[in-house]
């Protein structure tokens, strides 16, 4: 099996997958509420699509699972984007997938430091929600409900093995 070391999630190198989503100093923010709030805008694009599309909010509790990762799917949602921002402040593994001709290419793995969340842009092939460590985590997840199918799975005949650096 292929072996694929994750590296740290960062905005540049997640670009072509998606957004980054963190409070840090790099985003545009601005002071509200007579200045008792800070609001960091704008940090990711939610696209919905389709037959009475709408908007999400859900809340998924993952359960851990074991490292190294043995990742033998990827999925992707055709109709709408998909965001995981961690409700508790730990690192969870990232892993995308270029498209190739409607096929995923060779997977990248990222970690996601505490305080860091990602938007799967619309279409952009990922692997499901991957906790890491020893107890679940709850994550607010913003994605796309209405009529049709938004989930398109594919599975490798060889899987791969995701290692944290
Ligand atoms: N199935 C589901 O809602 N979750 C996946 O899309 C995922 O990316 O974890
Ligand atoms: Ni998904």
């Amino acid at each position: 099996m292929s072996r694929i070391v994750a590296r740290p999630l960062t905005r540049e190198a997640f670009a072509p997958f998606g957004d980054v989503i963190e409070a840090d100093g790099t985003v545009e923010s601005f002071l509200i509420n007579r200045g008792k709030c800070r609001r960091f805008h704008d940090l990711a694009k939610v696209e919905v699509t389709g037959e009475n599309a709408r908007v999400l909010i859900n809340i998924f509790r993952g359960e851990p699972y074991p490292m190294p990762h043995r990742l033998d799917m990827v999925e992707r949602h055709p109709l709408g984007s998909q965001a995981f921002m961690p409700l508790s402040p730990r690192p969870f593994l990232v892993t995308v997938a270029p498209d190739e001709g409607g096929r995923p290419g060779t997977p990248q793995a990222f970690i996601a430091a505490p305080g860091q969340g990602v938007n799967y842009a619309r279409g952009t092939w990922h692997g499901v929600l991957t906790v890491i460590g020893d107890e679940p985590q709850d994550f607010i997840v913003v994605d796309r409900g209405g009529d049709g199918n938004n989930l398109e799975e594919f599975y490798f005949d060889t899987p791969y093995v995701i290692v944290l650096p």
